[in-house]
């Protein structure tokens, strides 16, 4: 995983953006976003069992964000990924293969950060956080997706300015 301030350059969302000012895991965590790296070696299941007991997660699937697997919703749901929204409750993800990006609002509520994710990358992205993912230039992605709860509620996208 890397966090970075996100460049706010207009182009293809999938590109890296990095402005090269780093976020510390320390920063991170005053935004309220967790993180664990559990490589995908024997036992990362057991490693994973531990911080849903922990937090008490409830439920979980396989979410693999492709084209061939999406098919025609591919476009709707990559434009759906990447509108920026909140929900009432964390947004827990364990990417499996692949990569992409995922960004939150900083304090300042201006800035995007963005946390560059690839395999063994567990994020939890705190209640109320706005936010928004998107792949990146390798086009796939898959996670497994944990919950609290079975229902989500997403908060519509809110028009941010543009930005
Ligand atoms: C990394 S999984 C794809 C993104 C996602 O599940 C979400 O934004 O809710
Ligand atoms: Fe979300």
């Amino acid at each position: 995983m890397r966090a970075y301030v996100y460049d706010d350059i207009p182009g293809d969302q999938r590109k890296p953006h990095d402005s090269g000012q780093l976020v510390t895991q320390d920063q991170l965590k005053e935004l309220g976003v967790l993180y664990w790296q559990i490589p995908q070696k024997d036992g990362w299941e057991g490693e994973i069992d531990k911080v849903a007991k922990e937090r008490d997660y409830k439920n979980r699937d396989i979410i693999n964000v492709t084209r061939e697997g999406l098919g025609e919703a591919y476009e709707s749901k990559i434009k759906g990924f990447f509108e920026e929204h909140l929900h009432e409750d964390e947004e827990i993800r364990y990417i499996l293969d692949g990569s992409g990006f995922f960004d939150v609002r900083d304090h300042t509520d201006k800035r995007w950060v963005r946390i560059a994710m690839d395999a063994g990358d567990l994020v939890v992205l705190p209640a109320g956080i706005y936010h928004r993912f998107t792949l990146d230039e390798q086009d796939k992605i898959k996670a497994m997706r944990l919950f609290k709860v079975r229902t989500r509620f997403r908060i519509p996208p809110r028009n941010h300015g543009g930005s």
